[in-house]
C-alpha cells in the first residue's frame, strides 16, 4: 500500500494527483446499433485523501465514471490514471460499494465482510476482529451469521459498506450507497463514513442525488451536466469544523453552498430537457 504525502497543490509525494482522468470519453455500443455518448471528453483531478462526491441527473455517466475508475470499463479516448499508472483492471486497492448490493449468496454476512481480508492474507484473527469491528458499525453484528437471503435489502447494503470498509482499500468509490436506507441509518451512516474518512483519510469517491449529504459529506462536489456528461461545476465545500452538527445544515455556509449546486442541478436537468 503506498502512503505518500500529498503537498499543496494536491500532489502525492510522486508529483502527481491520487486520480487523474485524462481526456476520459466513454461511447456505448447498444443492440440497436445506436451508441451511447454516456461522457464527453473529461478531466478530473482527485487528491489523495480527497472526498469527492460527485451529483448529477440521472443518466449523466455517474457511474460510467466510477467504472472506469474501478477498471469495470475502459475509456473510448483518454486514461484513468492512480497514482500516475493507468487503471486498466478491478484492484483490491479500489473498494467499490455499488447501488445494489452484492454479496456472496453462499457465505454468511460475516463471511463476506472476512473474504476480501481473507484473500489478501490477513490472518484468523485479526480477519474476526475486523469483520466484528465493521459489522457493528453498520448495525449488523447479531446477523453475523446470517445468510444474505435473510436480511432486508437496507441491510444487505450495509453489509456491502462493512465489506468494503474491512478490506481497506487505499480508494473507496461508492455509488449512492445510502439511497435505499431509512433516513435515520442513513444519517448514521454518513457520520460514520465520515469518521472513518477523517480518521484513515482514504480518497473517496462518492456518488449522490442528494444534495445535503453531498455538502456533509464531501471536501469536494463535482456537478455533472445533462447526458452526454461532463463537468458542470467543481466547488470546494470544506465546511467550518467549529459548526455543531445540529446546526449543520441551516448554516449560513451550508445554505449558500446548498443554493449553489442546486441551482447547478437545475441547469443541468434542464439542458437534458432541451
Ligand atoms: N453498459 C451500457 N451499455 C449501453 N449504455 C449504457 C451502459 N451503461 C450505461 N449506459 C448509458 O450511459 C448513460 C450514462 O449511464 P450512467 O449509469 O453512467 O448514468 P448515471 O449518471 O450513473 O445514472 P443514474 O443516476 O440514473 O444512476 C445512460 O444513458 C445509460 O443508459
Amino acid at each position: 500500500m503506498t502512503n505518500t504525502l500529498i503537498d499543496d497543490a494536491g500532489l502525492t509525494s510522486a508529483g502527481v494527483p491520487k486520480i487523474r482522468f485524462d481526456r476520459v470519453s466513454k461511447v456505448y455500443d447498444t443492440d440497436s446499433g445506436q451508441p451511447v455518448i454516456a461522457l464527453s471528453e473529461t478531466s478530473i483531478d482527485i487528491a489523495e485523501g480527497e472526498f469527492l462526491c460527485v451529483v448529477g441527473p440521472s443518466g449523466c455517466g455517474k457511474s460510467t465514471l466510477m467504472q472506469m475508475l474501478a477498471g469495470f470499463h475502459h475509456p473510448t479516448s483518454g486514461r484513468v490514471l492512480l497514482d500516475g499508472v493507468e487503471v486498466r483492471r478491478p484492484d483490491a486497492e479500489r473498494g467499490v460499494v455499488f447501488q445494489q448490493a452484492n454479496l456472496y449468496p453462499w457465505l454468511t454476512t460475516r463471511g463476506n465482510v472476512e473474504l476480501g481480508p481473507r484473500i489478501r492474507g490477513v490472518g484468523k484473527a485479526e480477519r474476526r476482529t475486523r469483520a466484528e469491528h465493521f459489522l457493528s458499525m453498520v448495525g449488523l453484528a447479531a446477523f453475523a451469521d446470517r445468510k444474505p437471503y435473510e436480511l432486508s435489502g437496507g441491510m444487505q447494503q450495509r453489509a456491502q459498506i462493512a465489506r468494503v470498509l474491512a478490506n481497506d482499500p487505499e480508494v473507496i468509490l461508492m455509488d449512492e450507497p445510502f439511497g435505499a436506507l431509512d433516513a435515520l441509518t442513513r444519517e448514521r451512516m454518513q457520520v460514520e463514513l465520515l469518521q472513518i474518512w477523517r480518521e484513515r483519510r482514504k480518497t473517496l469517491v462518492f456518488i449522490t442525488h442528494d444534495v445535503d449529504e453531498a455538502i456533509f459529506l464531501g471536501t469536494r462536489v463535482l456537478v455533472m451536466s445533462a447526458r452526454p456528461g461532463r463537468v458542470l461545476m467543481d466547488l470546494p465545500t470544506r465546511l467550518p469544523v467549529e459548526i455543531p452538527s445540529a446546526e449543520l445544515r441551516t448554516h449560513p455556509t451550508f445554505v449558500e453552498l446548498r443554493d449553489t449546486l442546486t441551482e447547478a442541478i437545475y441547469r443541468a436537468q434542464d439542458g437534458a430537457a432541451q
